[in-house]
């Protein structure tokens, strides 16, 4: 039974799917200290958390058994991604589901502070009936520029363009043919603060985008600007914000979010009637809370299943039509790695991995996690895809990667070669439609085996009455041989035996087998 742990407020009906599922069991409680949570944090398989719960190492660490954390959101930054990564634990996000809400509440925003509505409501409500004071501007007309166009960025563009608005676009990944497509003018960081009357911001937080509006900026704004940040505290520079308010450079500013939440009772936004605030609301929409929710608990159940999944924050995404082609190797994969793992003594320096026939024209970087993972498990603890290439990293094993340009006779066949200081080990495996997995090379030696379960891999030389003699002494220690497979170069030379045992034998067995006559090397593995 998996136990997942809900540490934020999530939408119940979102995480339904969790509720349901036989294998998992939720529990809900929020409001937890970080110490509360590293307390019972070692329980869990799965943390599913907003924006509130700060993940961080230290939670990680108590974390024995915890594979996943899901953010049902987008941002990350209240998790240790790095921490994460090292513990080989997924962190999964719900990149689309609070797109149009937070874009909703950018434009609600954007509109409250031309019309100073908030400001108006307190008054009217104050029992002052005040129609000089609030008086607006038009959306129309008026030029829009957005800092950051990914999702948020470019929905919040598209509605603009119905309200009259000329749009301006800054993003290092906007392409012009893109940028014409939604009717947006590409533009620089500082056109955009001299050309506009409305400025949003919609990045992520990064060290580039850190006050990518400062004094700098706030110096060459048009009189009468008005800023709106609905992405990240620190994205627009606090104070320079304040002074180029008091300047009256900046008519108003609608604030979702800040450099620290919640803000100090003193903080210089809130008590600044041109500065209109909500409490990190974009998100907070019973549609976005049910979808985030969905997504990040049909991913968390892929995850806890061994099942493959989309949205990992600290690996790569792999495109669906990658992930189809590979899917299939993953298996395969992972078993060569276990194999020469097995066979393999002393510490790994190199893993050599070849891909030829069908596998040549892919990105095969997820394939070779797999590969990775299976030469490490058998050495080190909690070895996954998400912190193999890590684990190596850190263990200075170079990993090289070659595309076979040579025609081979299977369709597809991946070999890996693991180097050691003292010896160097081969196997090739294809996956061969209606046979499955199959190790068609060992070292030197043609075989053709489907790795499964207890295994024996016996090196000889190639004479009469051996295979005889290894049956003999397996059968009378009541270890049945389930399949056999010789391989040898030459008649008469150094060859391989490779057997499926029904259960493993016991080391004095083995130390009696590697005693046979003409045998010179016996290693049993698990595949
Ligand atoms: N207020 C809220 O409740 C709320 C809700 C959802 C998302 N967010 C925040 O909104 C932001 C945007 O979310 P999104 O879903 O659109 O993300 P996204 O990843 O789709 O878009 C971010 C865009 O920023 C661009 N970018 C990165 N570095 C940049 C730079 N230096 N200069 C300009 N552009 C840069 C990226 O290329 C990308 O296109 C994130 O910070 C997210 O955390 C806030
Ligand atoms: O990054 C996000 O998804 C937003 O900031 C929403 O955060 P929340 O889930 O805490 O509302």
């Amino acid at each position: 039974m998996f136990k997942v742990l809900v540490s934020d407020p999530i939408s119940d009906q979102g995480i339904g799917l969790l509720y349901e599922a036989q294998d998992v069991e939720v529990e809900k409680k929020t409001g937890l200290s970080e110490d509360e949570l590293v307390a019972i944090i070692g329980e869990y398989d799965a943390l599913l958390v907003r924006s509130q719960t700060k993940v961080t190492e230290r939670i990680m660490n108590a974390g024995d058994r915890l594979k996943v954390i899901g953010r049902a959101g987008v941002g990350v930054d209240n998790i240790d991604l790095e921490a994460a990564t090292k513990r080989g634990i997924v962190v999964i996000n719900a990149p689309d589901g609070n797109t149009i809400a937070t874009c909703e509440h950018t434009f609600a925003m954007m509109m409250s502070v031309a019309r100073s509505i908030p400001q108006a409501y307190k008054k009217t409500v104050g029992g002052e009936w005040d129609r000089k004071t609030f008086v607006g501007v038009e959306l129309r007309n008026k030029v829009l520029g957005v800092i950051g166009m990914g999702r948020i960025g470019s929905e919040v563009a598209k509605r603009a363009k119905a309200f009259g608005m000329d749009i301006l676009g800054y993003d290092p990944f906007l392409t012009e043919e893109r940028a014409e497509k939604i009717g947006v003018k590409l533009a620089t960081v500082n056109e955009i603060a001299q050309q506009a009357d409305f400025i949003t911001v919609h990045t992520p937080l990064t060290p580039e985008t850190r006050h990518i509006l400062g004094p700098a900026q706030f110096a060459m704004m048009k009189k009468g600007v008005r800023v709106i940040n609905c992405a990240r505290g620190g994205i627009i520079d606090e104070a320079a914000l304040v002074d180029a308010v008091n300047q009256g450079i900046v008519a108003g500013a609608a604030f979702d979010v800040f450099e620290e939440e919640p803000p100090t009772a003193d903080h210089p936004f809130l008590n600044n009637p041109k500065i209109i605030v909500t409490p990190h609301l974009g998100a907070s929409t019973v549609e976005a809370q049910e979808n985030v929710a969905i997504d990040v608990s049909e991913e968390v159940l892929h995850i806890l299943r061994n099942e493959p999944f989309k949205n990992a924050v600290n690996m790569p995404a792999v495109p669906a039509n990658v992930l189809n082609k590979l899917q299939p190797y993953f298996d395969l994969g992972e078993k060569l790695g276990r194999f020469l793992g097995q066979i393999t003594e002393g510490a790994i320096r190199e893993i050599v991995i070849n891909y030829a026939g069908d596998l040549v024209d892919v990105d095969t970087t997820p394939l070779t996690r797999y590969i990775v993972r299976g030469v490490l498990g058998n050495r080190l603890e909690g070895v996954n895809i998400v912190n193999a290439m890590h684990l190596a990293k850190t263990r200075e094993v170079n990993i090289v990667i070659q595309k076979a340009t040579a025609v081979t006779s299977f369709t597809n066949l991946v070999t890996v070669t693991l180097k050691t200081k003292a010896e160097e080990r081969v196997a090739a495996g294809t996956l061969l439609a209606g046979y499955g997995d199959r190790i068609v090379q060992i070292d030197q030696y043609p075989v053709d085996f489907a790795p499964a379960g207890s295994m024996m891999l016996i090196s000889h030389n190639d004479k009469p009455g051996i295979i005889g003699r290894v049956g003999t002494l397996l059968g009378s220690n009541d270890v049945n041989i389930a399949t056999m497979q010789v391989g040898r170069k030459v008649v008469g030379g150094s060859a391989i035996m490779v057997l499926t045992v029904d259960k493993p034998a016991s080391q004095d067995v083995l130390t009696e087998l590697a005693k046979l006559p003409e045998i010179v090397g016996v290693r049993q593995f698990t595949i």
